[in-house]
């Protein structure tokens, strides 16, 4: 086994070398076709197929991508190979790898919908090895949540996970919301009557923005799961809201309830929930053909997954665009600026760390 191990760490340190001294094809696809090892990663965290995006090699990306190099594996400096194509700005080669991850994922988690079980530790979909409360639905419902303001007055909803504080809502998102509410009634057809769903209350910064809409919307409806979240909202009224119903539970457990049913469809539909994986959003997005009242209502939600690593960040994204694509629906997408001032965190994790967000508004496409 150790002789194993070794020779497979020669083979792969070789294959590096090769590729990095930018030696003949011929060589590199031996060493390749005789079993090297490409997952393998040196001391410093390089791959053969961050090698190949050192020399921007694309013919090399692609035998190495076709022959199962880990599309997504991160050097010790948190760079995949598809970041180090990006920052030399090598489009043919950042798409070639950031492609391969797309599908890679677009498979796997059509067969973990299908229940098929599956070992693919390199999957950052199907990844979910967070049991606290940042990962995991049932032990963040069980924390308790703090509401306050940092040092500059900006409000925050945290929670604490173990050592470590993380925003489960920050008052740095609220350019996103508004330019999120905007786009999604801009020119609506029925914005003088509206009926809308927001799926995680957080610190009501989308529902706030809705219910300064004039008129208000006729029907807000708001889903919340978290106890402290909702008796945050009760001591600030929303519960007196004229035209406002909240439904507690997790959406999962009240998506089917009969006042939303009874609505007869919805003209927005927004859902920006924590602690809920890809997985989760897909099986959300499942049940827009019901929800939604036909190709004018509009659906957006947080799209902040994987927003740590612009490979990962533009992955999701595309996988976001291929799924509901696929549910007949048509997403147009724009950027909203957010900065990159890091005071912004004031201490908790920094779970975005890209200056675009990628804002998503998406529409049953007319048949
Ligand atoms: C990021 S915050 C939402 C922030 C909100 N967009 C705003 O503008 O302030 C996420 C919210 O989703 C709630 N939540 C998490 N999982 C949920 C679930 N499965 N169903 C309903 N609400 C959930 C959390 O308790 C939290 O209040």
């Amino acid at each position: 086994m150790e002789v194993e191990s070794v020779s497979a760490s020669e083979e792969g340190e070789s294959l590096i070398e090769a590729i990095l001294e930018k030696r003949s094809s011929e060589e590199i696809h031996s060493k390749i076709k005789n079993g090297a090892p490409l997952w393998y990663q040196n001391q410093e965290g390089i791959s053969a197929l961050h090698a190949a995006a050192y020399n921007e090699d694309l013919p090399i990306i692609k035998v190495l991508l076709e022959n199962g190099a880990v599309w997504n594996s991160v050097d010790d400096l948190g760079n995949t190979a598809g970041d180090i194509a990006l920052s030399f700005n090598n489009e043919d080669c950042y798409r070639t790898i950031r492609d391969a991850g797309l599908r890679s994922e677009f498979f796997l988690s059509h067969l973990s919908s299908k229940s098929i079980e599956i070992d693919a530790p390199s999957s950052i979909i199907l990844r979910n090895e967070d049991s606290t409360a940042a990962g995991s639905q049932s032990e963040f419902l069980n924390s308790p949540l703090l509401f306050t303001k940092d040092e500059n007055g900006q409000a925050i909803c945290k929670v604490k996970v173990e050592d470590e504080e993380i925003g489960v809502m920050m008052g740095w998102e609220r350019e996103i919301m508004k330019q999120t509410v905007h786009q999604l009634v801009e020119e609506h057809p029925g914005v003088s009557s509206l009926k809308v769903l927001n799926i995680g209350f957080g610190l009501g910064i989308i529902d706030g923005f809705f219910q300064s809409l004039s008129p208000p919307p006729a029907e807000h409806f708001i889903i919340e799961a978290h106890p402290d979240v909702l008796k945050h909202m009760k001591e600030q009224g929303w519960y007196e809201n004229p035209g406002v119903t909240i439904l507690e539970g997790r959406w999962q457990d009240v998506i089917d309830d009969e006042r939303l049913l009874g609505l007869g469809g919805l003209d927005i539909v927004y859902t920006d929930t924590f602690s809920e994986s890809y997985q989760d959003l897909k099986e959300f997005f499942e049940h827009l053909p019901d929800l939604l009242s036909g190709p004018n209502a509009r659906f957006s939600f947080f799209n902040g997954l994987g927003a740590t690593n612009a490979l990962f960040y533009d992955v999701y994204t595309n996988l976001a665009d291929l799924h509901l694509t696929n549910l007949g629906m048509v997403v147009k997408w724009s950027d909203v600026d957010v900065g990159c001032d890091d005071g912004k965190w004031s201490g908790t994790r920094k779970y975005f760390g890209m200056r675009l967000y990628r804002l998503p508004i998406a529409q049953m496409a007319i048949q």
